[in-house]
């Protein structure tokens, strides 16, 4: 097994403001609608509690949980739903809240399942949108950061479902 050595990438600081500056556009666009978000499991469980206290308009929340990384760095390409949502989301206005974008397989599974059951709008916003290693064409409405290539680790983010607890976001290297 090589070595692994982390290196910060995104200190809470900035984590804080992007999700602050989130929370700002979604209000805004909003206004006094009611949103649902619906939080994407588990990676997503700090950034949707630090955002919904960034959102001034009328919120839900609900979950669902998707996995398909399992111990490894790469994707398998098999999305397994592993608790679906419990509240309806036709008529609503909903956006998924995803910790981070990379193959883009989850989103893309997730976002058709959603869109079949008619909301009145289907937005999504994510943490972190990593752009070296897309495989399908998706795009996030709010982006609160955007990075090129390298795992991820870190408020949410998970290597093997370790790590989950680290207020900053740090890169693995392997040595
Ligand atoms: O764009 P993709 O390549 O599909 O990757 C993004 C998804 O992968 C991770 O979930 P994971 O399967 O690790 O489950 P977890 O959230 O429980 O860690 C992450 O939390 C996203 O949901
Ligand atoms: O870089 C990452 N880190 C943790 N989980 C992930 N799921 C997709 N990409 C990543
Ligand atoms: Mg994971």
């Amino acid at each position: 097994m090589p070595e692994q050595t982390r290196r910060i990438l995104f200190s809470r600081d900035k984590i804080a403001r992007e999700i602050n500056r989130l929370g700002q556009e979604i209000s805004r666009d909003y206004g006094d609608e009611e949103i649902m978000l619906v939080g994407v499991l588990k990676g997503s469980f700090l950034f949707i509690a630090d955002l919904i206290r960034e959102i001034t308009s009328p919120s839900v929340v609900d979950f669902v949980r998707l996995a398909s990384y399992g111990s490894g760095t790469q994707t398998s390409g098999i999305i397994e739903f592993r608790k679906e949502l419990e509240m309806p989301i036709t008529g609503r206005n909903v956006i998924i809240v995803e910790d981070i974008v990379d193959s883009g397989y989850t989103l893309e599974c997730l976002y058709n399942k959603l869109l079949l059951q008619k909301p009145k709008s289907l937005k999504v916003c994510t943490l972190i949108d990593k752009r070296a290693r897309r495989e399908v064409e998706i795009e996030a409405d709010y982006v609160g950061i955007s990075m090129d290539d390298g795992f991820i680790i870190g408020y949410g983010l998970d290597h093997d479902e370790r790590y989950r607890n680290l207020p900053d976001i740090y890169v693995i290297e392997e040595e």
